[in-house]
């Protein structure tokens, strides 16, 4: 958690545990506790000095709402890192220690960027290293009304879902799924991974929405009238926010602005097809997808939270075909690839 970042608010002590069972809630106890270990070592481990002391800056490689992220290397070994700096305005000493914890813990799945166990303070910023994504975010591939290429689209799929899976083993819950989070490490997609621990939070933690929800916002996150005290936070979550995001991968749209029926006519029309089952109830933007990429997207995209799939769903569905009109996945990978390299050739 870095400071005022919250679209949600941490909530009251108590559970409906209609909402979560008691195995569930001692998963995400057993991840709380673990978590503080790490953050006790990590808060008396934490290196006071200048950025420019230990790191020649290199330039930017993003920017967030809270956190500068620049391309650094070591002034003794030359080391290239990324060094994510987060103002002391804005963040608390607690909520940075945190976010770098959960890194920390995380960082050994291959979907997941390695976190550096050097937490930095200087007179105006935290800071902590990670291994550098050179290749830029997700959000730059993605091409308005067409999304990328099947095959980049697949091995996305592949590759977040089993680094999701790896957050969801630990007893936690990701909650901030969205292009600018993923980190493209090679061309064509092939090597893909997750960053931006700021809102993870152990499952069975209570939370609710503060801001208006986004498209990624799973619907039991917007009736709070149901449950005051807030929602105790589950994997399916991070399952909602995997079928939307490959929406938008596969078809270059969002499906909705906010999974709210009253409020959203794309939502309610998603709802209306679900319930018919008709074809041509299908809402327009669905039509680049396959019935595949349909059967895939129901099961994550389903709104009741104990019905929907595991963001492992995607497993069964890989190597089949989810673009309508779409190249054979093999030709799509090759054709960007292509694309990629000469686009490379032509910088240098
Ligand atoms: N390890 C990295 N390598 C390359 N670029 C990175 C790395 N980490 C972050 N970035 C870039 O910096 C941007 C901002 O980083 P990050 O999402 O961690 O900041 P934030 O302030 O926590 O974001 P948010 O606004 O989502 O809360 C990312 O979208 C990405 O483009």
């Amino acid at each position: 958690m870095t400071g005022e970042k919250g679209e949600e608010d941490e909530a009251g002590l108590s559970w409906d545990l209609e909402d979560i069972t008691m195995e569930e809630l001692s998963e995400g106890q057993a991840a709380a506790r673990a978590l503080e270990d790490v953050l006790a070592l990590s808060s008396q481990a934490l290196l006071r000095a200048e950025v420019e002391d230990l790191y020649r800056e290199v330039r930017q490689l993003g920017q967030g709402r809270f956190g500068r992220v620049l391309l650094v290397t070591h002034r003794q070994r030359g080391t290239a890192m990324a060094l994510k700096l987060l103002s002391k305005a804005s963040t608390t000493r607690q909520g940075f220690l945190y976010e770098f914890c959960v890194g920390l813990t995380l960082g050994s799945h291959p979907g997941i960027v390695a976190t550096y166990g050097i937490g930095l303070e200087t007179q105006t910023c935290y800071g902590f290293l990670s291994e550098p994504a050179l290749h830029g975010d997700l959000i730059a591939l993605i091409q308005p009304k067409r999304g990328l290429p099947e095959a980049a689209a697949q091995l996305c799929a592949q590759q977040l879902s089993s680094a999701l899976e790896h957050v969801h083993s630990r007893g936690l819950v990701y909650r901030d799924l969205k292009p600018e989070n993923v980190l493209v490490f090679e061309p064509g997609c092939r090597r893909v991974k997750l960053t931006d621990f700021g809102h993870t939070r152990p499952r069975g933690t209570l939370l609710r929405l503060a801001g208006p929800p986004i498209p990624y916002t799973a619907p039991e996150l917007c009736s709070p009238s149901r449950r005051p005290q807030g929602l105790p936070i589950q994997p399916s979550l991070d399952a909602w926010a995997l079928g939307v995001l490959l929406f938008c991968l596969l078809t270059g749209y969002f499906p909705w602005d906010q999974p709210l029926a009253e409020e959203d006519p794309f939502y309610q029309d998603f709802l209306d097809w679900r319930a018919s089952g008709r074809a041509c109830d299908r809402p327009a933007p669905w039509g680049a997808l396959s019935p595949t990429a349909d059967r895939l997207l129901g099961l994550l995209l389903e709104p009741q939270p104990r019905l929907r799939g595991p963001v492992g769903s995607v497993r069964a569905f890989l190597g089949q075909c989810w673009q309508e009109r779409a190249q054979s996945p093999q030709l799509a990978g090759k054709g960007e690839e292509r694309e990629e390299e000469e686009q490379e050739e032509g910088a240098e």
